[in-house]
């Protein structure tokens, strides 16, 4: 954000005036015309708020500002002055219908003082609306943490860009809605939020094997490479192979089940090992052997034991916080960072998943998943995942477009699915 700050067609003035203005617009279009509080810090995020207090009272709201201290930057003061009306201090300021948060935003660095902090939930709480502006005050920006004391507001306005906190744990929670308000300046780079994939089309002459192969490799439960496998042939695959050394029920018919295949096969496009495996790292072994595309998921992740294993693999990894931690333990930074060092020091795409799912490259690309709906918290839901992104490596995407695109996919397959969906149900919505 500061670099796209720096390269602005126009002056930051200007940027702050858009800020502002966008703020108050989204805030009314949201809560309506109701009467406004707004709370403005002393940095460039209260200098949007007295902005935005200026067109609310322009749009004649009924609006207050209470501020945290004097203006501490050139712009803030300017908006400050041209705001013009009263200024209450933030200890006296009576609730209010719509209450919006300038504070803090991208400069935040050590929680809020508790007075404050304690003020502002107070004050979020009676309010009818909370709106914060670009992040409510005490999330740190580039990890998503909270600092201090942070109330559940209704919406968040963000600007220019989203910030990695918009993104991730715990801070996306307290954000409700969040609206990406366009200002003029964008911040491109290899962080972004991935959005609806650009599948593969089929070709007019494609056959079965063309279209991808999947290649899994069943262990002790067969239950869970049954979701694995149907969500690979719901995903576009041409052809899904189980080997398995029992029939595995619930199976759609088109997935052939074998006994034993050669893995070294040049038609499969993607194998598949992990879910369900249980106790048998040599099928992970067995995996490691095929110079194949694959997909290691579930307990294959603990078996991998040294990360290194997976140079040269042409792997997609899907771990959950626990199976991360097994295979990288403990690693420093964000959820972000940490992702990317589990990248570089596997040479795999990492889907580090949860409800803040990301994908990790080892050149330092990184995908944050939209939100996804909650009730994907059920047993089963990683498997099809994991089904969706080997059938997409089958057809042919490369392993990091794959990975983002599975996720996406599930995600929204998820919202329709419905909050009392099963990891079953799923399938129907791929
Ligand atoms: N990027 C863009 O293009 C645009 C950005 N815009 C807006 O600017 C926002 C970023 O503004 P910003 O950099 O001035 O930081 P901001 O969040 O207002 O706070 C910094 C101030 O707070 C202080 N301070 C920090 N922590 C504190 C604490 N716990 N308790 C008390 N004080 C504390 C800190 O003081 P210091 O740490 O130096 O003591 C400093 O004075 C961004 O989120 C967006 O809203 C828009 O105008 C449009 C264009
Ligand atoms: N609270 C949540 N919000 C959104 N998505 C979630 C949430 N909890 C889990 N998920 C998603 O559900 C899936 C669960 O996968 P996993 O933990 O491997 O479960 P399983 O092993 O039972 O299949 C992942 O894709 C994860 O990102
Ligand atoms: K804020």
């Amino acid at each position: 954000m500061r670099s796209a700050e720096a390269a602005a067609p126009v002056a930051l003035s200007e940027l702050m005036e858009r800020a502002g203005q966008s703020l108050a617009e989204a805030a009314l279009r949201f809560a309506g015309p109701v009467p406004a509080l707004l709370l403005c810090g002393p940095g460039n995020n209260g200098g949007d708020g007295f902005v935005a207090a200026r067109y609310l009272h322009q749009r004649e709201v009924e609006v207050r500002v209470a501020a945290l201290g004097e203006a501490q930057t050139d712009l803030a003061r300017a908006a400050r002055a041209a705001w013009g009306g009263a200024i209450e201090p933030i200890e006296d300021a009576a609730p209010a219908p719509l209450v919006i948060d300038c504070l803090f935003g991208t400069g935040l660095k050590r929680g809020l003082e508790d007075a404050v902090s304690e003020r502002l939930s107070g004050l979020v709480k009676s309010a009818q609306w909370a709106v914060a502006a670009d992040l409510p005050s005490g999330v740190e920006a580039d990890s998503g943490g909270l600092l201090s004391q942070v109330p559940a507001f209704d919406l968040t306005v963000s600007f220019g860009a989203l910030k990695p906190a918009h993104r991730l744990m715990p801070a996306m929670a307290r954000m409700g809605r969040v609206v990406l308000a366009d200002i003029g300046i964008t911040a491109d780079g290899p962080w972004f939020e991935i959005g609806e994939p650009a599948l593969p089309p089929v070709a007019p002459d494609a056959h079965k094997y063309s279209r991808g192969l999947v290649h899994c490799l069943t262990g002790e439960m067969p239950g869970a490479m049954a979701l694995a496998a149907s969500a690979a042939a719901r995903s576009g695959a041409g052809y899904v192979r189980v080997s398995t050394s029992a029939p595995i029920a619930g199976l759609p018919r088109s997935v052939v089940q074998v006994g034993d295949a050669p893995l070294a096969d040049p038609r499969i496009g993607c194998l598949l090992v992990g879910p369900g495996l249980g106790k048998l790292p040599q099928l992970l072994t067995l995996a490691l052997t095929s110079h194949r595309p694959k997909v290691i998921d579930a307990e294959a992740i603990g078996h991998v034991g040294d990360p290194a294993r997976l140079k040269g693999q042409d792997a997609v990894i899907t771990p959950h916080s626990g199976e991360f931690a097994t295979l990288f333990g403990e690693l420093p930074g964000s959820k972000a960072e940490q992702a990317l060092a589990a990248a570089a020091a596997s040479g795999a795409v990492v889907v580090y998943k949860g409800a803040d799912t990301l994908v990790a490259a080892p050149d330092g690309r990184l995908g944050f998943a939209p939100p996804a709906p909650a009730w994907l918290a059920t047993a089963g839901t990683g498997d099809v995942l994991a089904g969706m992104i080997a059938a997409l490596r089958a057809r042919g995407m490369p392993a990091f477009e794959a990975a983002c695109a599975g996720v996406w996919l599930h995600g929204r397959a998820a919202e329709r699915a419905g909050p009392y969906m099963i990891a079953d149900d799923l399938l129907e919505w791929l």
